[in-house]
């Protein structure tokens, strides 16, 4: 298993480009399957979670070519094998968010059940109740979820019991070919499902509300063929956001946008970050101050995301003063704090929450990443470390971060990976 090897203490400033949104990315080329002929994506993200993606379309018998000038090009009409095998589903949950689209094309799914991971339990029931509610039949046999409908789906009034953002997006592909009208109340408003609602209308869906927790779909008996550009990251964003503020820096994303990042800039801004920013690009300079600890909570957008509370507690770790960070969405999304304890961080765990009283040093340490953001908040503990870091099962850290180590790279880090 490759290794990342950080040095602590470069200075860290320059320039880097923001990549497409592995969230965005994901529900979208799932959304391909719905298309009655070839669809081009630009800017998707070069990562394993988007190869992932890939291999499970053309095991179902999708058509892709891929360019790196001109995209990806899927073609969904060769689909022929209705099954998202558990081989792929376990390396990444994601892949449920076929279930929708291949019911709402071709009346039958079958989907390996996705079951948890380390950041908590991370059911799938209102996604299942929904479809159910647009007339699926639903069975769970040898691990699979097996879905079948007679005729199409048809629009439905759903009131989703929890916001979930998965939840919202595969009803929203499956409402777009049902028959009638679908409702779904209480929708997750992220920026990512705003961004698959636009590729869905690109195609011809029809769907009012979106970017609101109300989304109105009135069902279309095909798709067309269209080209999209997948917006940026916006937790890849807010990560070299995290890594700039903790270690003093000074740093310039290009190719993303402020305005999906209100909640995140404005903690930056309490921590005493100087933030500025353009239509396509956000610039952080700490004017070499210590950040001042903050305290948040985790919840559905606009609030908080979860994705960036791990980077926010690193840089609350060598923060000057206490801060409060609770996490409301996934059970186990603090587990990070242990290692990050044996790099000397004082905090405390209560529950859903850790109490971060900020150190002056870091002291570098072998660890191990558990997930995706908490392997990012590891790196950045690294990164403003004394003395060596070595990060372990960075596996993790390669399903959401395109090349890590050259980005980090070019802001100033010692860093390198190891084939393990
Ligand atoms: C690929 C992708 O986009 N992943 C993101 C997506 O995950 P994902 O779509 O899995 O997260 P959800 O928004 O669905 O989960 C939110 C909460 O709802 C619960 N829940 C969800 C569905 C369900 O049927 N029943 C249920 O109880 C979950 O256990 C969790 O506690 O949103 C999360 C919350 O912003 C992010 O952290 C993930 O990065
Ligand atoms: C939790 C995440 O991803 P996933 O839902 O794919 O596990 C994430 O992107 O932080």
């Amino acid at each position: 298993m490759d290794k990342l090897i950080i040095e602590g203490g470069s200075p860290i400033s320059g320039t880097l480009k923001i990549s497409g949104a592995k969230n965005a990315a994901l529900p979208i080329l799932a959304a391909a399957l719905l298309a009655d002929g070839p669809v081009h994506i630009h800017n998707l993200p070069h990562l394993n979670d988007i190869t992932t993606m890939i291999t499970l379309l053309r095991c179902m018998g999708c058509d892709i070519t891929i360019d790196e000038k001109l995209g990806v090009e899927i073609d969904p009409r060769s689909v022929n094998d209705l099954t998202a095998p558990y081989e792929l589903v376990k390396t990444m949950r994601a892949s449920i968010l076929v279930l929708g689209p291949l019911l709402a094309r071709h009346g039958v799914a079958n989907v390996s059940f996705p079951g948890g991971c380390a950041i908590g339990s991370r059911p799938v029931d209102i996604h299942l109740k929904g479809l159910e509610a647009m007339g699926a039949e639903i069975t769970i046999d040898e691990g699979f979820i097996r879905a079948r409908t007679n005729g199409r789906l048809k629009g439905a009034n759903i009131v989703m019991e929890k916001v979930t953002v998965g939840g919202t997006e595969n009803l929203l592909m499956a409402a777009v070919l049902a028959e009638g009208t679908t409702v779904l109340h209480n929708a997750a408003r992220e920026p990512e499902i705003v961004d698959l609602a636009e590729f869905l209308i690109a195609m011809g869906a029809q769907i009012e509300g979106v970017g609101t927790d109300t989304l109105r779909v009135h069902g279309v008996s095909r798709l067309n063929p269209c080209t999209f550009t997948v917006m940026p990251d916006r937790i890849e964003t807010g990560t070299f956001l995290a890594a700039a503020a903790a270690a003093r820096g000074k740093v310039r994303l290009t190719h993303t946008r402020a305005g999906i990042l209100d909640a995140v800039l404005a903690k930056f801004e309490e921590a005493g970050a100087y933030i500025s920013c353009g239509d396509d690009w956000i610039e952080l300079d700490m004017k070499g101050n210590r950040p001042k600890a903050v305290s948040f909570r985790t919840a559905p957008y606009p609030a908080f995301p979860t994705d960036m509370q791990s980077q926010f507690t690193a840089m609350n770790a060598v923060a000057e003063g206490k801060g409060a960070v609770v996490e409301t969405i996934f059970e186990n999304r603090l587990i990070q704090v242990h290692e990050l304890n044996r790099m000397g961080a004082n905090i405390l765990l209560e529950g859903n929450t850790a109490i971060v009283t900020g150190v002056e040093k870091l002291k570098g340490a072998p660890v191990m990443a558990s997930d995706l953001r908490a392997s990012a908040s590891l790196v950045i503990a690294g990164m403003i470390a004394e003395g060596t870091t070595i990060v372990d099962r960075i596996y993790h850290i390669d399903r959401g971060y395109e090349c890590i180590e050259e980005k980090l790279r070019q802001l100033g880090a010692n860093i390198r990976r190891v084939p393990g």
